[in-house]
Parts: structure tokens; sequence; C-alpha cells
């Protein structure tokens, strides 16, 4: 008899171990599987390129495989990103929609046709339609994800559109990340009933990054001969990135170094960032926006502000390599009476922009040193179509370093943080459910497989609750 018992308990923990494996092998698949196109504009025939395969990239399931995990993770998808400049949303809409989805609720509907059919929202939202991403596969469905920012300054009156676009009607949790997450989620659930699960903005990112680089052949590139006036754009391979330095400049700058997946630490920042260069142009030109600031800067001359090693030494200071043409003294012309009555607005916004881009570089280019990491990936919105800073990153890298320093940068920018929020939503609840499965196999030697759980715990801190289930369409 006891020989029996010792049989059954064997095989049964057999039974258990098995399931486990399962489970696990399917969840890495689930949570790799994503494929994608870029209807971007950049993606010349010379940057398609092999990728060698990563962990998470490339794998196939049968769609009814992925379908146990996520199908409970209802609609709408949003990753929002509030930071101290502008608010960003990924926004993930399904196109194999299954028929019993066809009749969502009126809202969603209503919801999803307003995104997808406009380029902006109120005055101040905009959809940056040529980084949309179509036939991604998130959390086993296929879909395009689109991406949408608007300023933070803007959030009361975003909240308003949301309400009148129905938001309210829908109990609803949102991940959100960014120090907005924090600072209007008592608004978002008074006005909108709306509760923001928070995750934070660095694992965010990082988880972005990740996934958008492994999804998008054309997402990584550096430039070829940053000086010249015929500066290429490249394609960067950067399939084995470990490790890698980030220098995420939003309104300030946090400077990452990336030792794994999803493995990290904050080494630096900075607070003379995007918010430095906008704040001190409008300042300085009375211009009031980002795109003006960076027109005006276009069209301007940082010599006239600067003063440089010539300006001191007649040439350049050839004992310690300095060119004549460094900056030796940023804004050093502008102590000049004389100087200052001739400058134009144009030549203060170029300056601003060299001054704080230049900063960073060198802040970036010490910590690289230091932590002897020689692939630099720059992002955040201050790059957002600006290529005299990216030209300047580049070349400040390079000859700064004698070449042991690469700047790279990222076509989606600022997005990242949001994505890496919406993929949360995904991966929590199907870890949810896969420990839900776990308990119930241990308990009851049976494996639940079709992704019911038991009514889930709310939950606004953004601990370990998994994020509630929708009651829209589901
Ligand atoms: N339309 C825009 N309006 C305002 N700033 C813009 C705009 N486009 C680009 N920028 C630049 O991008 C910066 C914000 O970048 P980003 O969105 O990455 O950071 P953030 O999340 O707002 O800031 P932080 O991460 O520091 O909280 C601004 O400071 C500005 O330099
Ligand atoms: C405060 C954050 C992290 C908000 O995103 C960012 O703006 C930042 O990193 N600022 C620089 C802070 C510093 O290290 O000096």
């Amino acid at each position: 008899m006891k020989f029996l018992i010792a049989v059954c308990t064997c095989f049964s923990k057999l039974f258990v171990s098995l399931r486990k494996l399962l489970f696990g092998a399917c969840k890495l698949l689930v949570m790799g599987v994503c494929t994608s196109s870029l209807s971007s504009k950049m993606a010349p025939e010379s940057c398609v390129r092999v990728r060698k395969s990563r962990s998470y990239s490339s794998v196939s399931l049968p769609p009814s495989s992925y379908s146990m995990f996520s199908s409970s993770v209802a609609m709408p998808w949003f990753g929002l990103d509030i930071g101290g400049s502008l608010a960003k949303l990924a926004y993930f809409e399904p196109t194999d929609n299954t028929e019993a989805e066809e009749q969502e609720v009126e809202t969603l509907k209503n919801i999803r046709k307003y995104l997808k059919n406009n380029r902006s929202y109120g005055d101040t939202g905009h959809r940056d339609v040529h980084l949309q991403m179509n036939n991604v596969l998130i959390g086993g469905r296929r879909g395009s994800l689109h991406f949408i920012r608007f300023p933070t300054s803007e959030m009361a009156l975003f909240i308003e559109l949301a309400k009148s676009k129905g938001m309210a009607t829908l109990a609803s949790t949102v991940c959100a990340t960014g120090g907005g997450a924090y600072k209007f989620e008592r608004q978002f659930y008074k006005e909108l009933h709306m509760r923001l699960h928070k995750f934070d903005e660095l694992d965010s990112l990082i988880r972005g990054i990740e996934f958008m680089e492994a999804n998008n052949q054309t997402e990584c590139y550096y430039l070829e001969n940053p000086k010249s006036e015929t500066t290429e754009k490249k394609c960067y391979d950067f399939s084995d990135p470990y490790p890698f330095m980030v220098v995420n400049i939003g309104s300030g700058v946090s400077i990452l170094k990336v030792t794994a997946p999803g493995q990290f630490t904050r080494v630096s920042g900075t607070s003379l960032g995007g918010g430095t260069f906008l704040g001190l142009c409008c300042l300085l030109t009375g211009c009031t926006s980002f795109e003006e600031a960076l027109e005006l800067a276009s069209q301007g001359d940082s010599t006239k502000v600067d003063k440089l090693v010539k300006d001191i030494y007649g040439g350049g200071y050839e004992k310690f390599n300095l060119d004549g043409n460094l900056v030796a003294a940023s804004f050093g012309q502008m102590i000049s009476t004389d100087r200052r009555a001739k400058v134009r607005r144009e030549d203060l916004a170029r300056a601003t922009l060299v001054t704080i881009t230049n900063n960073i570089a060198s802040i970036a280019r010490m910590c690289a040193l230091n932590e002897k990491i020689s692939r630099v990936l720059f992002l955040g919105n201050f790059l957002r179509s600006n290529m005299i800073s990216q030209k300047l990153l580049s070349y400040g890298m390079e000859y700064w370093s004698k070449g042991a320093l690469k700047a790279l940068f990222l076509e989606h920018e600022g997005y990242f943080g949001c994505v890496g929020c919406l993929l949360e939503l995904i991966t929590q609840r199907e870890d949810y459910i896969l420990k839900e499965n776990l308990k119930n196999n241990v308990v009851n030697g049976t494996a639940t497989v079709n992704g019911t759980t038991e009514p889930l715990p709310t939950d606004v801190s953004g601990s370990s609750n998994p994020p509630e289930m929708r009651n829209g369409s589901s």
C-alpha cells in the first residue's frame, strides 16, 4: 500500500512539474512573439539587415495557444507616459477581432474610430502617423500601434476630451508611467473613474526600447559623416546590444547603464535637458513652441554668441590639441554690449541648442568611459525632428573619444516609455493567469488553461496586482 501511495505521489509530482514546464515555455513564447512592420518614411532598402536571433523575437505560435493568456485583457490597450513636458500615448488597435469583439460596445467603437481617423486631437494633441507600426503581435493579438502626444500642461483638456468620448462610462484601469502618473492620479479617478496602474518610468523605458528594437528592423541608426552637409542615416544592427548606455533627453536627462534584458542602473543625470533648451529659448527669443525654437536655431549662427578657442588664442591651442573652432565659453561673446546689440534671435536659439547638446554629450561621454561602455543610445523628445543635436552628439562622441564611442539613435524617439507601459499591462495580466493556473494545479492537480480567473483585486498602487479586467468588450 505504502509503495502504491509513493508511486502515485511520484506521478502526481511529475505531472505538476511537466505542467509548470509547459506553462513556462508557453509564457516565454507568448511574451516573445512579436513581429511588425513600420509604416515609416525611413526604410531605405540599404537599411534592411539580417538580424541575429534573440530569445524573445521571431518565434511563432498557433493563435489558439496565446488566446488563453491575453484574450482576457479587454480592449482598449493603452500605455500612457505622462512626462514633465509631454504626455505620450501608445494605443494598440487589434486587426484580428473575433466576431464577438466586432459586437463591442458602442463607446469602444467610437473611441477606436476617433483615435484612428484623426491626426490631431483638440488643439494640441498629435498622432505621429509616420511612426505607426502595423502588423505587430502583442500578447497574442495582431494589430497596429499608434503614437499620440500632447503637452502635459494640457492634461485637464485631455481628460475633458476623454470624458466627452465616453471614457468615464467604461470602468477601467489604464497603465501609466512618468511623474504625471502620480501627479494626475486623483484627477483621472475623479473625472474619468479611471484607475492608473502605475509603472516605473525607467523600467518602462527599457522595456519599450527592447521591444521596439526587436520588432522594427530599422529602429536603430547612426549618422555617417555627422559634420558634413551630406550626413546620412545608416541602420545599426543592435541585435546583440549589451551592455549599452541610454541617455534619455526629456525635460531633464537620465543616464542609464543596461547590462541585460530588463537590467539597468541609473548612473547619472542632469537637469540641463530639453526643458532647459525650450525654457531658455522662450526667454531669450520670445518663441512659444519647440518647433519654433528649432526653426529659429536652424537659421542661426552660434559663433555670434559663443566665445571660441580662436577668439581667445587667435587659432588653436595646439599643445592640448584644442581646435580653434571649438567653443571655449558658451555665450561668452554676450558680455560685450556691441555684440549683444547685434545678435539675432536665431543666433541665440542656435547657441542655446548647441550649449545644451554639447553639455549632454560631455556628460554622456564621461559616464560611458567610466562604465566602460562603447555604445550610447540617445533618445527622448528633445531629439524629435532635431538633426542639429543628433549631428552634434554624433560628432562630439566620436571626436572626443577618438572613435571609441558610438552615438546611436532610435526612430521612435520619445515613445518607449508608453510602449513599455502598455506591455506591462499585457504581461502582468499573463503572469497573473499563469500564477493562478499553477496554484490550481498544485491544489487540485488539474490544469485550467482557459485563462479564467477569480475576480481580480483592484489596486491603484501599481504593485503586484494585475490590471483590472475591463468590462467593455469582453
Ligand atoms: N511639441 C513639443 N512640445 C514641447 N516640448 C517638445 C515638443 N517636441 C519636442 N519637445 C522637446 O522634448 C522635451 C520633452 O521630451 P520627453 O517627452 O521625452 O520628456 P518628458 O517625459 O516630458 O520629460 P521627463 O522625462 O523629464 O519627465 C521637451 O523638453 C522639449 O525639449
Ligand atoms: C526627474 C526625471 C527622472 C523625470 O523624468 C528626469 O527629468 C531627470 O532625470 N532629470 C534630471 C535629474 C538629475 O539627475 O539631475
